[in-house]
């Protein structure tokens, strides 16, 4: 029920480079309190200073493996030997706060969310060209050759996915940031005000 859910989670997917953290930027910055992201899970040793449950739920590799036994996750990842997932209990905690949980997560995590009863709101963020996203990593400066082909592979696929009608609710046409922005914004805050008048209270 959707009262008893909390507001809805909000999956933001786009190639590498498109402007997904630039607009979840923007988007944290005007509304503090809204959102959310979910713990992640981990198989790692906690850092110095790190807390179970507030930085990462620290699991051991048994317990995890049989979590994503029994389907407990909504994706998962390895790397350098640990496994990292995101579940969809931590999802459902964000929702009890009364806060939008932001999923930014790649066509793997749609196509695996899509199976769960969480019930995202699906938004797409569609880069002009892939030209354009080489240029957006190059000037990031983050990539290595190496690291950059790969996500430019990478984005070919990840964008005829994002484009093909019924994947997601709403493509963002990422070309002006401050464009791209508003129409971010307005979406996603119409779709919360929806939600608010069906009676799902959403903290600001
Ligand atoms: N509309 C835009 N026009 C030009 N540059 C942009 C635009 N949006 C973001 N950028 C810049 O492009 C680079 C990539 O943006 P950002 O890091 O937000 O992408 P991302 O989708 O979060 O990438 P990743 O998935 O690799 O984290 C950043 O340097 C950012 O400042």
């Amino acid at each position: 029920l959707a009262m008893s859910r909390g507001p809805r989670p909000l999956v933001l997917c786009g190639p590498s480079g498109s402007g997904k953290s630039t607009l979840l930027k923007r988007l944290f910055a005007e509304f503090p309190n809204t959102f959310g992201f979910s713990i992640s899970h981990t198989t790692r040793q906690p850092r110095e200073g790190e807390q179970d449950g507030v930085h990462y739920y620290f699991v051991t590799r048994p317990d995890m493996e049989q979590a994503i036994g029994n389907d407990e996750f909504i994706e998962t990842a390895e790397f350098s030997s640990n496994l990292y997932g995101t579940s969809k209990q931590a999802v459902r905690e964000i929702q009890n706060q009364g806060r939008v949980c932001i999923l930014d997560i790649e066509q793997k995590g749609v196509e695996q969310i899509k199976k769960t009863d969480l019930n995202p709101i699906l938004i797409f963020n569609n880069p002009p060209t892939v030209a354009e996203l080489e240029r957006r990593l190059r000037l990031r400066g983050s990539e290595t050759e190496e690291t950059l082909r790969k996500r430019l592979n990478a984005a070919e696929i990840e964008i005829s996915y994002g484009l093909t009608p019924g994947n997601f609710h709403k493509v963002i046409e990422n070309v002006d940031i401050d464009v791209a922005y508003r129409e971010f914004r307005d979406f996603v805050v119409g779709e919360l005000k929806k939600q608010e008048a069906d009676g799902v209270r959403i903290i600001y």
